[in-house]
């Protein structure tokens, strides 16, 4: 038997060590937080600098969907204002030239359409009876109209109909007749006939005016030229265009008559047309096609007419997302990817060598997983605002002053602040293969202890030619949050690295990039707290496709997670929704030219190796790397014998994080299927 005061004493340890299992569990992330996220985008700067409008999005946990409202902060006090509200999605906010109105689009009526607020008076019109939705909102410089984009479907009966239906009677849906080379789209479904056109509709409403009538895509970035009569745009209206999927061109459309002429005709892409402010150039983005996986997008300028142009980032060996014009017309603001980071930088046209960094904080808005995703946005008296990017925090809005970066929106303090969140730092390692440096970020768990030994996670990114960063991600989060180190890296074939780093796996995916990842192990390995018997490994998409190929060379993982993979590049090619691109820039030839050289890069032919338990995990509406590359591996590994599982999501797209459950489903099987062969390691 106790006494008293032994048994108060353990009961008061006891009780301690509730309340310290409590608050420790109550610290830490858990996957229902993911509706708890909100980020910031569609910045714009009013013209004086003061305030930011921007999109400030938060998921829904009823409709298990992203909304978000338009929202202003001010740059000085930092003070925040609904600009509108309601559980919707308003968004694409675009301010009138005199700054006195709001363009945006809006789901509150049903169907997006456009609308405008006064914002001194806070009044709000509904200008447009859409049947589509409308997107690339432009004010015109006099600011009486408002250029567009929208879809017009073209009806065509089918060529079959069936006769002699009894009235009332019940018969099966009619079949779809298909003879578009793009007949689905991933996130879109199964697509109408018809194209994306230019609109005009007056800045009061009224009915839109259908600018451009063709059969080609002509909608997309539009910009207007100073005159208020002519509009700038990028447009693939090639002959064989489904086919060059890379053949956009700027034209110039002039309003009045309807004429469209062609600026740029090169082989390659020419798109985001930006007329600069003065009215004499045209700033643009495009490169020489070489066929290659992946290209530089550089920057040009022309003279309005298409005359004289020129490179201005050649010396850069990075890709331009996204340019604006200074209000003097003598520089360019640009932004790109280096080094897994997100740069915005000032640009002289006057020469390319006249280039300074401004920021490098850059990000935040790709909260599933670590990509970077950023943007800027630009006033006429050059103040900046951008999306803030911080390892522990989504997308916030800043403005840089002088180089200097002021956060102004504390957008997840109430979500986040409270919660022991996993440590990012930066690793760099000579790669295995080679020597060749490769960049990597290892999550920390919670209350990290680097005496003890952790488990492992390898999260391999997609793309292929994307790039992770020290960006906030809810996935990384997630896996790191019951007590596992988690490593993710740029391997070769990322970008943000110069054009030579991503082409390393040009027709030749996957190759050494296996070795970068496969030394990050190692490198983790190496640091002493990590427990070799509990390796995972997981990766979406480019990173399903690398996962799928590691467990067919090694059998060092406890367990695998391979996401939307491409397991046979022969199917994918001939299933994908982009496979006029990807036959062309991702191989050489036809799939039915070169049987070998595909099946040589699909983990579809090392299948017989494999000894890993591993789960498959896809949407069932994913179009880009369609279910059927799931079901082939998951039938492949049942034939082996080697034990596995299929996770199929209900509607769900190649975006599985859009809809916040799936993330939350995404996150929890991966952690479930791990902790399943972590338990068995413990027996064994
Ligand atoms: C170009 C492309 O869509 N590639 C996919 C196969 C892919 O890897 N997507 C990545 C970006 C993802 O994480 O979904």
């Amino acid at each position: 038997m106790m006494n008293a005061s032994v048994s108060r004493f353990f009961g008061v340890i006891f009780g301690l060590c509730c309340l310290i299992s409590i608050s420790v569990h109550s610290n830490t992330l858990k996957s229902l937080d993911i509706f708890d996220i909100e980020y910031a985008s569609d910045l714009v700067i009013s013209s004086d600098g003061d305030t930011v409008y921007f999109v400030r999005h938060y998921m829904d946990i009823q409709s298990d969907r992203k909304l978000g409202n338009i929202w202003s902060v001010n740059t000085k006090t930092k003070q925040m204002l609904p600009v509108t509200t309601g559980d919707h999605l308003d968004y694409a906010p675009a301010l009138s030239p005199s700054g006195d109105r709001l363009a945006y689009i809006s789901t509150r009526t049903g169907k997006p359409q456009i609308f405008v607020t006064w914002l001194s008076s806070g009044k709000t019109a509904k200008l447009t009876n859409l049947s589509s939705a409308p997107s690339n909102l432009v004010w015109s410089p006099n600011g009486n109209s408002i250029a567009f984009s929208m879809f017009v479907s073209e009806s065509k009966p089918a060529p079959v109909s069936l006769s002699g239906k009894p009235k009332d009677a019940k018969w099966a849906d009619a079949p779809i007749y298909i003879d578009d080379v793009y007949y689905r789209r991933d996130g879109g479904g199964y697509t109408e006939k018809g194209s994306t056109e230019l609109f005009l509709l007056s800045s009061q409403g009224g009915t839109p005016r259908q600018l451009t009538q063709d059969e080609f895509n002509n909608g997309g970035a539009v910009s207007w030229g100073k005159d208020s009569k002519t509009l700038y745009f990028s447009a693939n209206r090639g002959e064989n265009r489904e086919f060059t999927p890379l053949g956009r061109d700027i034209f110039k459309l002039t309003i009045d008559d309807g004429v469209i002429t062609q600026l740029t005709d090169r082989v390659g892409p020419d798109s985001n047309p930006k007329v600069s402010p003065n009215g004499k150039y045209i700033a643009y983005l495009g490169f020489d096609d070489k066929r290659a996986n992946y290209h530089n997008n550089l920057l040009h300028i022309m003279d309005i007419d298409g005359n004289n142009k020129r490179i201005l980032s050649a010396d850069l060996d990075r890709s331009i997302d996204a340019i604006e014009w200074s209000d003097d017309a003598k520089n360019l603001y640009i932004q790109y990817d280096d080094f897994g980071h997100t740069l915005l930088a000032k640009q002289s046209i006057s020469g390319s060598n006249k280039r300074s960094v401004l920021s490098k904080q850059l990000g935040g808005q790709s909260y599933g997983r670590p990509y970077t995703s950023a943007e800027f946005s630009v006033s006429a008296k050059g103040n900046l605002a951008i999306t803030y990017s911080d390892p522990s925090r989504p997308a916030d809005v800043a403005v840089v002053t002088n180089q200097k970066t002021t956060i102004l929106t504390q957008l997840n303090e109430d979500a986040l602040a409270h919660k022991t969140l996993a440590k990012i730092e930066e690793i760099r390692f000579p790669s295995s293969a080679d020597g060749k440096e490769i960049q990597g970020w290892i999550a920390y768990p919670p209350n990290f202890d680097k005496t003890k030994r952790y488990p492992l996670i390898l999260e391999i990114h997609g793309g292929p030619v994307t790039a992770y960063g020290p960006h906030f991600s809810m996935e990384i989060q997630l896996l790191a949050a019951p007590g596992n180190v988690v490593v993710y890296i740029n391997p070769r074939g990322s970008s943000s690295y110069g054009q030579a780093f991503a082409r390393e796996i040009d027709k030749n995916y996957p190759s050494k990039d296996h070795d970068d990842l496969m030394t990050a192990v190692d490198v983790l390995i190496e640091k002493g707290f990590i427990d070799p018997n509990k390796l995972f490994i997981t990766g979406g998409s480019g990173g399903g496709v690398l996962t799928a190929w590691a467990i067919g060379q090694t059998d060092r993982f406890a367990a695998a997670v391979v996401a939307k993979p491409v397991i046979n590049w022969f199917s994918f090619v001939l299933t994908a929704d982009s496979y006029p691109f990807f036959y062309q820039y991702w191989f050489d030839k036809k799939p039915w030219e070169d049987i070998d050289g595909y099946m040589k890069f699909s983990p579809i032919s090392y299948v017989g190796n494999v000894t890993t338990p591993t789960l498959l995990l896809t949407g069932e509406a994913d179009y880009r790397t369609p279910i059927s590359e799931t079901e082939q591996y998951y039938q492949a590994l049942k034939i082996q014998g080697v034990e596995t599982a299929m996770v199929r999501i209900p509607d769900a797209s190649h975006g599985i994080y859009r809809k916040p459950s799936n993330l939350m489903a995404k996150v929890e099987y991966i952690l479930w299927w791990f902790e399943q062969h972590s338990q068995q390691q413990d027996v064994k």
